[in-house]
């Protein structure tokens, strides 16, 4: 399909598709994975093209409902197809190329993302690595089938980072064989799960386990928690969609409330804990965190996910910078394509350099995961705090990184980058999600971090670590490595570079063309400059710094430091024989502190008026004594206003620079105050996070509730879609 020339493409982007130095097939062989898989890709998406229903009204031009509905629909008549071509696989590796192909060609049918992604990304993966044999045996195909639709509901209100606190508890009761899940505080309440909102009918929840009066620590559990038929919420749960947020739109994300819900006591998924009949704990796992397998897993794959996102908005910037024509260089000459700025190329360049930095390492990344995945099948878990470690690392930067390089993409587009017909608003939206779920950006890197400077006690010792880590053997030299944070992000730093160089050498040293390895090597080269130039000052070796060096000897520094200073090299300065001291007043950096008060002195009055206006408004409106600070807010403004007002009256009379004074000392007064009290007036901040009084969760969960969604137990596309297709009717 995508072979056949098209007609009336623009002649600036035919141009510089025949200066290219490579055969572009052979590229995309390389990125598919070899000449076959690049058939096979054809092929579904020319099934996909045959078959699946294209938007008849833009998606970003539907209400929120409508958007919904909209990828309920293409998700049905997608998953349709899919489920159709992994029945027909055999082999494990067939299947996994299947996935991972059906999840790329399917991203074309959504600016959004499917209410399904959950169910593929985590739930599936869970159920693969959580559960017994005889579990897997029963979920899993149904799951495959999508007979039944599931989700992830691990984060609460109150807790995300810190798993250790999540407060969903399932206690056994052993007269029952069953356990009761409960919510037993508003912060406990499941929130974000993907899917969750209107489309799971199942969902894997998070919960601390209690059995015989003991917490055994966090565990998951599957649970059913709509009708199959009806799909109404069961009794003894709550369950809505969370409210509009920046991306994932149609991910109808979810909150979950527990109210002695029982569930069987095989819901607990048993590969790496056990509970019996009595109600005896049994612990299976040669790891504690062996139940945190899912997020490992994503972690990986989102490695690749970077890759491919970046790669569609670096592929739009590119096309378009190449048909953008800007600005008259030369009288009567045609307008040069901002392709050829060398300020545009500085935008654009990285982000095909990331691109291939992030798939090369992806594709190292998922080869490690299976080798410990089966190392650990023996029950050699060594490799995992290593893999937790990498995995953590490298999904915190490519994430980071990704979205910064998509608005690098957006900027290079101009305004029409900003329309959402454009995607980059779409693809910023999706990747800046990443940086933060599974496992905000800080918090993985300083797992890393903890891992590295475990090793690097280990190097200490003088004990033998793994190969990735051994380079903090090689640079004990302390001129080349400190363990200063400086040192440690840059020795990471030297991983991923590492890998990249290697990896990328080592996938074009067979094959491939020498037109391909030269461009493979000029982006591998750039991305290592790239990368240094930014980071120059972590690659310096001295911090030039009294209080930072290694040894820590500050006071003797900072001694030695002044005594080089050139007024030490006499005891007395002439200007005490020859000159007055200066006043203060006329050091430049003196002005500079006093200046800027007086200058923000006046804007900030002119602020203070007008945030005057809404304090009044909202003291009204919310009536005196509806919180402790009202009263003060009230009695403050009153102040305010009083002084205003009768200070006016009575300085008509006055002289006009007696006047200036005192009205300057009515705006002092406002100003102070409103300074003082910021805080009450971020009563106007229209935010569930940022109110006064720190009722974050209440207002996150009011807000919910308010959700159109929420108003409708079932929606609509329910009965259009869902269930016939889960019935097998459609
Ligand atoms: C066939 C099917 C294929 C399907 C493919 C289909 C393709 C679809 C692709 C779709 C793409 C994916 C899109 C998915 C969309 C996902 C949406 C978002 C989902 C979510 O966000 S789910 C929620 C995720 N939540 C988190 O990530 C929480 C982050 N927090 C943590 O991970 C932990 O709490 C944290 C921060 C690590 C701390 O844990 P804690 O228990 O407190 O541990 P300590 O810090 O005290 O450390 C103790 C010790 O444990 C080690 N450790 C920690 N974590 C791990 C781990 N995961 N594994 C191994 N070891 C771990 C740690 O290093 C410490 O070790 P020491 O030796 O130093 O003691
Ligand atoms: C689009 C989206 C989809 C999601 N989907 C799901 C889902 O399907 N299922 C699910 O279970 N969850 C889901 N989540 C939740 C997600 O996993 C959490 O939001 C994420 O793990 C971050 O946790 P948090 O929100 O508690 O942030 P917090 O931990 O509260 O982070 C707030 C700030 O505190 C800092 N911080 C926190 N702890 C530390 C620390 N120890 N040291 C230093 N700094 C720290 C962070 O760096 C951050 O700056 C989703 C989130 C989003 C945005």
């Amino acid at each position: 399909m995508r072979n056949k020339p098209i007609a009336n493409v623009n002649a600036d982007l035919l141009k510089e598709r025949k200066n290219c130095s490579f055969d572009i097939e052979e590229l995309t062989n390389l990125i598919d994975g070899g000449k076959n898989q690049t058939a096979r890709r054809r092929e579904i998406e020319n099934m996909l093209l045959k078959n699946m229903p294209f938007d008849i009204i833009p998606e970003e031009c539907l209400s929120a409902k409508e958007k919904y509905e909209n990828a309920v629909r293409k998700s049905v008549a997608l998953n349709k197809i899919g489920v159709e071509l992994v029945s027909q696989v055999t082999k494990a590796k067939e299947l996994s190329d299947l996935t991972l192909t059906l999840r790329r060609v399917s991203d074309a049918y959504f600016r959004e993302v499917t209410p399904f992604l959950l169910h593929l990304g985590m739930f599936i993966p869970t159920i693969l690595g959580q559960c017994s044999d005889e579990q897997v045996a029963h979920w899993l195909p149904l799951a495959m089938q999508l007979k039944i639709i599931g989700t992830y509901a691990q984060t609460e209100l109150g807790h995300g980072t810190f798993i250790r606190g999540l407060e969903t508890t399932a206690t056994y009761d052993e007269r029952t064989e069953e356990f009761v899940l409960n919510s037993p505080t508003l912060s406990s309440s499941k929130w974000w799960a993907g899917g969750l909102g209107k489309t799971a009918n199942h969902c894997i929840v998070v919960a601390q386990l209690y059995t015989k009066g003991e917490c055994y620590g966090t565990h998951p559990f599957i649970v059913q928690i709509r009708d199959m038929d009806t799909h109404m919420p069961l009794k003894g749960l709550k369950v809505g969609e969370i409210g509009p947020r920046l991306g994932f739109q149609t991910a109808d994300n979810g909150f979950l409330v527990f109210d002695n819900f029982r569930i069987p006591r095989d819901s607990l998924m048993m590969k790496h804990a056990k509970v019996l009949k009595d109600g005896t704990y049994v612990k299976i796992a040669r790891h504690s965190k062996l139940t945190y397998g899912t997020m490992i897993f994503v972690r990986v794959l989102l490695v690749s996910e970077m890759a491919f996102n970046l790669s569609k908005a670096v592929t739009i910037a590119v096309r378009y910078s190449a048909v953008r024509r800007q600005s008259e260089l030369k009288p009567n000459e045609p307008e040069p394509q901002v392709l050829d700025y060398l300020t545009q190329q500085h935008k654009l360049f990285i982000s095909i350099s990331t691109v291939y930095a992030f798939q090369f390492t992806s594709n190292w990344l998922m080869k490690t995961y299976h080798t410990v995945q089966a190392n650990m099948k023996h029950g050699n878990t060594d490799a995992l705090p290593e893999l937790h470690a990498l995995s953590s690392c490298l999904k915190a930067i490519c994430t980071s990184d990704c979205s910064a390089a998509i608005e690098q993409c957006r900027f290079a587009c101009g305004g029409h980058g900003y329309m959402i017909s454009s995607n980059l608003p779409s693809l910023y939206a999706f990747t800046t999600a990443t940086r933060t779920y599974e496992g905000d950006y800080t918090v993985l890197l300083l797992q890393t971090a903890r891992f590295l400077v475990k090793t690097w006690e280990q190097v200490e010792l003088g004990n033998a670590v793994t190969p990735m880590v051994a380079y903090l053997a090689r640079h004990q030299n302390r001129e080349a490595w400190d363990e200063s944070p400086e040192g440690i992000i840059r020795a990471f730093e030297a991983i991923a570079a590492g890998v990249y160089q290697t990896e990328s050498v080592r996938s074009v040293s067979f094959g491939q063309s020498d037109a391909i390895k030269d461009v493979m090597k000029q982006l591998s080269d750039l991305y290592l400059l790239y990368w240094s130039l930014e980071r120059t000052g972590d690659l310096l070796t001295t911090l030039k710094s009294t209080l930072g060096s290694y040894d820590g000897r500050v006071y003797e520094r900072l001694m030695e430091e002044a005594l080089k200073s050139p007024l030490n090299q006499e005891p007395v300065n002439e200007s005490f024989h020859n000159e007055p001291e200066p006043q203060v007043m006329d050091f430049v950096s003196q002005q500079h502190k006093l200046f800027i008060g007086i200058a923000s002195y006046y804007s900030y009055s002119m602020t203070a008026l007008w945030l005057w206006d809404i304090l009044t408004k909202v003291t009204s409106e919310l009536g005196v004594g509806k919180t402790d600070r009202l009263p003060e807010s009230h009695g403050r403004a009153v102040f305010m206003s009083v002084f205003n007002s009768e200070m006016e009256k009575s300085v008509s009379s006055l002289s006009a620079p007696l006047q200036a004074v005192l009205r300057q000392l009515v705006e002092l007064y406002l100003y102070y105050w409103t300074l003082e009290k910021r805080g009450d007036l971020l009563l106007v901040l229209q935010s569930t996070l940022g109110s006064y009084d720190g009722r974050v969760y209440e207002r996150l969960m009011e807000e919910a509730l308010k959700n159109p969604p929420n108003k409708e137990p079932v929606n609509e596309s329910f009965h259009k879609y869902l269930k016939p297709f889960i019935q097998g009717k459609l």
